[in-house]
């Protein structure tokens, strides 16, 4: 399923967050968003999935008009694993990713046999079988956001939003969850901190800075040592890693 997000712009507060931002996700394609902290990221991923509405500009999702469409029709499609995970309340992790199934029932339909094992799944998936029963608030940083991606895993969505999904996991788990999302098969857009992971992992890379999109495309024709020192505002090297011929990433400070 296709993401069109066309001419995007978010004031807040008097400030301009995001100016006039357009981006396109095709089918099946893995694309980030990489810039500087406070430069707009989540602002723009908020106003794709419907939390924040822009003054301007169109989001659809293939046919959908997602800012004009009910946000549990948009669920069905859609799935986030946002940068905040907490909750006020406590559930078990199996509670939690159940919440996935939400947007396919109707008002209280009784989770069945196929809703279990598409939880059960999605916990085996991020490694997680074991956790069923644990309280959610009791898990570490990073286990919350695997219960997250489980949850997002259990909507089965068309298309997946995910803002620094990576964010409070060790390496093997930013790796694992990385790679789940794109096994998934499905359109993703998320926000990124690594410039490593999107040079393996994205198709399509867009780069904002001070909410304005300043580079797209390729990351591996894209993200130069200028680009990286445009941005980011630090030296570093891109070059060809002996081992496994990709490219790869030293800073230079
Ligand atoms: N409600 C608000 N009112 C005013 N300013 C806001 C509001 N929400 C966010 N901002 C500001 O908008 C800017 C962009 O924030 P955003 O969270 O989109 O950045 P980001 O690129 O995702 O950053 P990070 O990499 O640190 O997560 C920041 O300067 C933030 O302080």
């Amino acid at each position: 399923m296709n993401l069109t997000a066309d001419h995007i712009s978010v004031t807040l507060s008097g400030a301009d967050i995001v100016k006039d931002i357009s981006i396109k996700v095709e089918s099946k394609q893995f694309v980030g968003i990489i810039g500087p902290n406070g430069c707009g990221k989540s602002t723009l991923l908020k106003s794709i999935y419907k939390v924040i509405k822009p003054q301007k500009g169109l989001v659809f999702l293939g046919e959908k008009d997602v800012l004009k469409s009910p946000a549990r029709a948009i669920s069905k499609d859609m799935g986030v694993v946002g940068q905040f995970n907490e909750m006020s309340f406590d559930f078990t992790v199996h509670e939690m990713v159940m919440m996935g199934r939400t947007p396919h029932k109707h008002l209280m339909e009784s989770d069945n046999q196929w809703d279990y094992q598409i939880v059960a799944d999605a916990l085996e998936k991020v490694g997680l079988a074991e956790y069923a029963d644990r309280s959610y608030l009791t898990l570490s940083g990073g286990e919350k956001q695997r219960v997250i991606l489980a949850r997002a895993i259990a909507q089965q969505p068309q298309f997946l939003i995910l803002d620094e999904p990576t964010n409070h996991l060790d390496i093997k788990y930013q790796l694992q969850m990385l790679s789940v999302v794109k096994s998934l098969n499905i359109g993703v857009l998320a926000a990124l901190h690594d410039l490593s992971m999107a040079l393996a992992y994205c198709d399509i890379l867009y780069v904002v800075k001070h909410g304005q999109m300043i580079a797209s495309g390729n990351p591996k024709e894209i993200l130069t040592r200028e680009l990286i020192r445009q941005v980011y505002e630090i030296d570093c090297e891109v070059y060809p890693n002996p081992i496994n011929g990709d490219l790869a990433i030293a800073y230079l400070t």
